[in-house]
């Protein structure tokens, strides 16, 4: 059942506690519930996700960050940014950041599982082994359009009959077209290809997103819907906030400590009561990248002095817990268009009332759309002069340092007109961040610092992206199409390294894709906080089943890979306990 507030749980002993009902926290309450003799408790910080409208129309995901749904947190002053200050939403509402994200769907390469096989010395993490479980995370279905995706996808690597929906473009673009002749015509590495989901994404093809008939697909309607909630043993609790773990009696080993025990808020004052419930297999932290490390660190999970620093008494000694924080960088450069009927259009009131009225009564038009249907992946050169100073980090030769993602309006530049343009990233950035405890108050947000641009191979690598964006919109297709460039880029600009790196400083972003902050790794070594089992190391009882475990950011947006881990981690939880 699904309960409004800690108070009305049922006294039953639970099996299994899981903590954050989000990404990953929704399939573990789900899977872990299919066998009926297991109590499984899934608790909540945000609110149900049910009746959030803004939650469902897909166009509408902007309007989730800032507010309710998120946790509102910002970073630390970027260095590599200038010293700006960033805000870094994360969902904080069931279903996490997947009730309120961008919905691109993108597994990733091989070389990214495969690299994470290597470095775990499991090769249960790799590609081949994990893709039963991309196959049966997905519902691949029709576009809200109905047009017929022939060309547009590989159906042979795509799962029909799992719980999570996913779509091509359900609303055509002006452009589309001519985003096609240009990768042909282009070729060499914007060459077309068939599906980016294949594991290897390099060119361009059509986007795949979590939208199935018109509506987003996330953890929560995907995973939790209601025959689950109405599973007599699973008890999903909402507006409920987790403070710490808490040592349970030592099992067996004297030196080994069980977290099974999770201490709960009843209220968000710093002294306010607090009540325990202990698991009598596990807890499982899937509080996402920033909510996992925070409750380890407030637990005495984490570096011996740091923890000493703020008068939280350490308990165990693991210094990586918070550390490797890695995320996308992110930035976008538009040109003005000839045209009056860009995505843009839609900005327009009157415009999106329409579209809203047609979404509502059938679940079709512009709306079922998130503005960008084609994405371009591409390598650096293999003579870039940045290989004279910096190994490549990308997992393999399949994987793209460049993500193009080809919009059709201003997009989040905020100017006002008509554009075509990209969304520009890097995949495979090399700086690293932290995330550090600012107080000893559970309340108070932690020091985040993905630390952006702090190696120079990001700046480079983002400066190579703004030129191959304006290398495809200067092609012969776009002619008498794509005007000026708009914004603070001009064509000089764009061909001096310092002035464009300048402008990036003072403009980019990151995408929204912290990673790495509790990273599995070889059983025994000395970094590290999960074992390839997701085990955390040296203590009993606990897991963690999130983004917080990937040891490298894949080169992907990264809900598919969440959902990934936690498919696998259900069956090692299952076969284990
Ligand atoms: C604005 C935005 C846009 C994005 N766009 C895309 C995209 O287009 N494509 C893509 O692939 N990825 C995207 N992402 C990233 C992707 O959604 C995340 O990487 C992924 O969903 C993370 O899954 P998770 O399980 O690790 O964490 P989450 O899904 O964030 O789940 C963590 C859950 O734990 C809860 N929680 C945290 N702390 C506590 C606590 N102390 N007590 C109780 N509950 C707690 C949270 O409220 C949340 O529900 C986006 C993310 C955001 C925020």
């Amino acid at each position: 059942a699904l309960y409004q507030d800690i108070s009305h749980l049922p006294r039953v002993q639970f099996d299994y506690i899981i903590v954050g009902g989000g990404t990953a926290g929704s399939v573990l309450g789900r899977r872990l519930s299919e066998n009926s003799r297991h109590q499984v408790l899934l608790l909540e910080s945000g609110p149900s996700n049910d009746g959030v409208v803004a939650s469902q129309v897909p166009y509408f995901h902007p309007s989730l960050s800032g507010g309710t749904y998120d946790w509102n947190y910002t970073t630390t002053p970027q260095a590599g940014f200038n010293d700006r200050v960033l805000d870094y939403p994360r969902g904080h509402i069931l279903g996490g950041s997947t009730t309120i994200n961008a919905m691109f769907w993108t597994r990733g390469t091989a070389d990214d599982y495969d690299r994470w096989a290597e470095v775990t010395g499991d090769s249960g993490w790799s590609w081949k082994r994990l893709f039963p479980y991309m196959l049966k995370i997905e519902r691949l279905v029709s576009p809200a359009d109905g047009h017929n995706t022939k060309g547009q996808v590989d159906p042979s690597v795509h799962g029909t009959s799992g719980n999570l929906k996913i779509s091509l473009p359900g609303w055509p673009l002006e452009i589309g077209k001519r985003v096609e002749d240009t990768a042909r015509e282009l070729g060499g590495d914007f060459k077309p290809i068939l599906d980016m989901n294949s594991g290897k994404p390099l060119g361009t093809s059509w986007l795949q997103c979590t939208i199935g008939d018109g509506e987003r697909s996330s953890a929560a309607t995907a995973y939790l819907g209601r025959s689950v909630l109405n599973r007599p043993n699973l008890h999903v609790v909402v507006n409920t906030r987790v403070t710490r773990v808490l040592p349970s009696s030592a099992r067996g080993n004297n030196y080994v400590l069980s977290f099974r025990t999770v201490e709960i808020a009843t209220s968000l004052e710093p002294n306010g009561t607090r009540v325990e419930l202990t698991a009598r297999k596990e807890v499982i932290l899937s509080a996402g990248a920033v909510g996992t490390p925070h409750i380890l660190l407030h637990s005495g999970i984490g570096d011996r002095t740091a923890l000493n620093a703020q008068g939280i008494r350490p308990l165990v000694h693991l210094p990586s817990v918070g550390q490797n924080l890695t995320d996308h960088p992110l930035t976008m450069i538009v040109w003005n268009a000839n045209s009056t009927t860009t995505g843009d259009a839609l900005r327009d009131p009157t415009k999106q009332a329409q579209a809203f009225e047609q979404w509502n009564s059938t679940r079709r038009g512009p709306l079922t759309s998130i503005g960008i249907n084609q994405v371009a992946w591409l390598r650096l050169p293999n003579d870039s002069p940045i290989w004279e100073t910096h190994e490549d980090p990308a997992a393999g030769k399949n994987t793209p340092h460049i993500e193009l993602a080809i919009d059709n309006s201003a997009g989040f530049t905020g100017l006002t007109g008509f554009f075509v343009g990209m969304g520009l990233a890097v995949p495979t950035p090399l700086s690293r961040g932290s995330l550090t405890l600012r107080t000893s108050n559970p309340f108070d947000q932690p020091n985040i610092d993905p630390n952006l641009f702090s190696s120079p191979f990001d700046a480079f690598a983002m400066l190579q992206a703004v030129r191959k964006a304006r290398e495809f919109f200067n092609h012969s297709t776009w002619d008498g199409y794509v005007l000026n460039l708009a914004g603070p880029y001009t064509n000089e600009i764009i061909d001096d390294d310092e002035k464009t790196i300048a402008i990036l400083r003072d403009t980019a972003s990151h995408a929204w894709h912290p990673v790495g902050t509790a990273a599995m790794s070889r059983r025994n070594v000395g970094w590290g906080v999960v074992d390839p089992d997701l085990r955390v190391k040296g203590v009993t009882g606990l897991r963690i089943v999130d983004a917080s475990v990937m040891p490298f950011i894949p080169a992907a947006h990264t809900q598919a890979p969440v959902y990934i881990i936690a498919e696998r981690a259900a069956d090692l939880i299952k076969e284990s306990t």
